[in-house]
């Protein structure tokens, strides 16, 4: 092809993708009725992620099917692709924010950094994982390496992290244990270390998922790791990854199907359970999420049971005149998915008691404040104590929603903007986080989408599902 007619071309693709920026804040309209739906999410970020390290230190060729494909796991390839490492991304036809991943896996031998004056820099954007993992990978190579990524993964925590790659000889150099941060390389060293992770699980699971490599033996602080959520799943896909080469295939996201399980509104739900109990069982419901997976790997598969029990205890408690009480708790019964449930709490006629909740001040933003802050605005009672949010059943009305650079915040507003009229989500591309087609797949009509009308709240337009998709697709 000539090289002087590409240039313009590529331009071209780019003023395409400004022009089709989502506006600066959107405006849900809510449905009118219960919506026959069947949604596919894309494949699990957390499993992405972990996949691309074990396949990248693996020896042979690796086919990730279902990967997902946004900002947390494109600045994965990348910095693995700066490394040296050899990785090739493809489309995949069943989901526009999937793509087929095939690494060649270095044999645990991890490719030279630079030089301390000039190290080997790798953006890791504000993918917690990212910035986790990579830490501990870079270890088991040669020379210095240096992580940076957004201002607010410079916030968060890597003290416990640097501290273990410390005890076991590496060298890490940060004036205050987090990001940017200088990684000398000293490659695989046996030794021992142990892991607190009362900040972030994610510390375990990045020397867990390197151990193997680095002949590391990690003891895990404060929490058996077998009962810790994300560090469970770490040790389940340890087992499950084909560590010689060889297909793998990535499960849908839990935390991102959450969203559309909890599109089934109590409203439509408990009408129909008066004449029949069984259809509290979600495979009833009228919005299902293709492929759902076991919770054996990702805890918040285990979110349409905990829906169920809201809906069942929200129905109850109206029969005996007083709420019922719930308690669910961010260390044992949900992940991230536990965000959905609190914001879609005070339409469950149940009071819930949302506990252990600490750990998600140090992640996007301080969500335990932005979740009380941003319900209160919608008219929600609120109540924060130690770590523990309880959300009380509660009128709603609605209200023009901060997401703090958030896409969690914005993917679970958007959902209470299906039953309340009137909620605005400011900065909503910030969802390509984990899920850049998350609107889309709102604004697509039924059976693939919810046929969910999305406006631009600034003109009143209309948005059309493609002009809802965010970021990142290109490859
Ligand atoms: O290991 C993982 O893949 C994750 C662990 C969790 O983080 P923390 O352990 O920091 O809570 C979770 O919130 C994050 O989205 C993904
Ligand atoms: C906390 C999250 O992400 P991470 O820690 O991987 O950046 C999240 O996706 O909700």
């Amino acid at each position: 092809m000539n090289p002087v007619l590409c240039r313009p071309v590529r331009r071209l693709e780019e003023w395409v993708r400004i022009f089709m920026a989502l506006p600066e804040i959107i405006e849900i309209e809510p449905l009118s009725g219960p919506v026959v739906a069947r949604v596919t999410v894309p494949g699990s970020k957390s499993l992405t992620n972990r996949a691309l390290v074990l396949a990248a230190l693996g020896s042979g060729e690796f086919v990730l099917r279902g990967a997902l494909w946004s900002e947390d796991t494109q600045v994965m390839v990348e910095a693995l692709r700066r490394l040296g490492l050899e990785l090739r991304v493809e489309p995949d036809p069943g989901e526009q924010a999937n793509r087929t991943i095939r690494v060649r896996g270095c044999g645990g031998r991890v490719p030279a950094g630079g030089s301390r004056s000039a190290p080997l820099e790798l953006y890791v954007g504000n993918a917690g994982t990212a910035a986790r993992f990579l830490a501990a990978l870079v270890a088991l190579g040669r020379g210095w390496y240096r992580l940076h990524g957004t201002p607010r993964m410079h916030e968060r925590p890597q003290g416990a992290l640097f501290a273990a790659l410390r005890q076991l000889g590496y060298r890490v150099e940060t004036p205050n244990d987090r990001l940017p941060a200088l990684i000398e390389g000293g490659g695989p060293r046996g030794g021992e270390c142990a892991v607190g992770i009362g900040e972030s699980s994610q510390f375990a699971s990045a020397l867990l998922l390197c151990a193997a490599a680095g002949g590391w033996s990690v003891h895990v602080c404060g929490e058996d790791p077998e009962e810790s959520p994300y560090v469970a799943m770490t040790l389940r896909l340890r087992e499950r990854f084909p560590a010689g080469g060889g297909e793998f295939e990535i499960e849908p996201d839990a935390s991102s199907g959450s969203y559309f399980w909890a599109a089934n509104d109590p409203a439509w739900i408990w009408p129909m359970l008066d004449g029949d109990p069984a259809v509290l069982d979600p495979s009833r419901w009228p919005v299902q999420v293709r492929r759902w997976p076991s919770p054996e790997m990702q805890v918040d598969a285990r979110f349409p049971g905990v829906w169920q029990m809201m809906l069942a205890a929200g129905h109850a408690g109206r029969d005996h005149s007083r709420w019922m009480e719930l308690e669910i708790s961010r260390a044992r019964d949900l992940g991230d998915a536990i965000m959905t449930a609190v914001v879609l709490a005070p339409l469950c006629g149940v009071v819930c008691r949302f506990t252990d909740l600490g750990r998600l001040r140090l992640q996007e933003c301080e969500r335990v404040a932005a979740l009380r802050t941003e319900l209160t605005r919608c008219g929600a009672r609120v109540e924060e104590v130690g770590d523990t949010l309880t959300v009380w059943p509660s009128a709603l009305h609605g209200a023009e929603i901060r997401t703090y650079q958030d896409h969690r915040m914005a993917m679970c507003f958007a959902i209470l903007g299906l039953k309340v009229p009137g909620i605005r989500i400011h900065n909503p591309a910030c969802v390509a986080k984990t899920f850049p087609n998350f609107f889309g797949k709102l604004a697509a009509p039924p059976p693939e989408g919810l046929g969910v009308r999305i406006r631009d709240a600034r003109t009143g337009a209309v948005l059309a599902p493609e002009q809802l998709m965010v970021g990142g697709a290109d490859e």
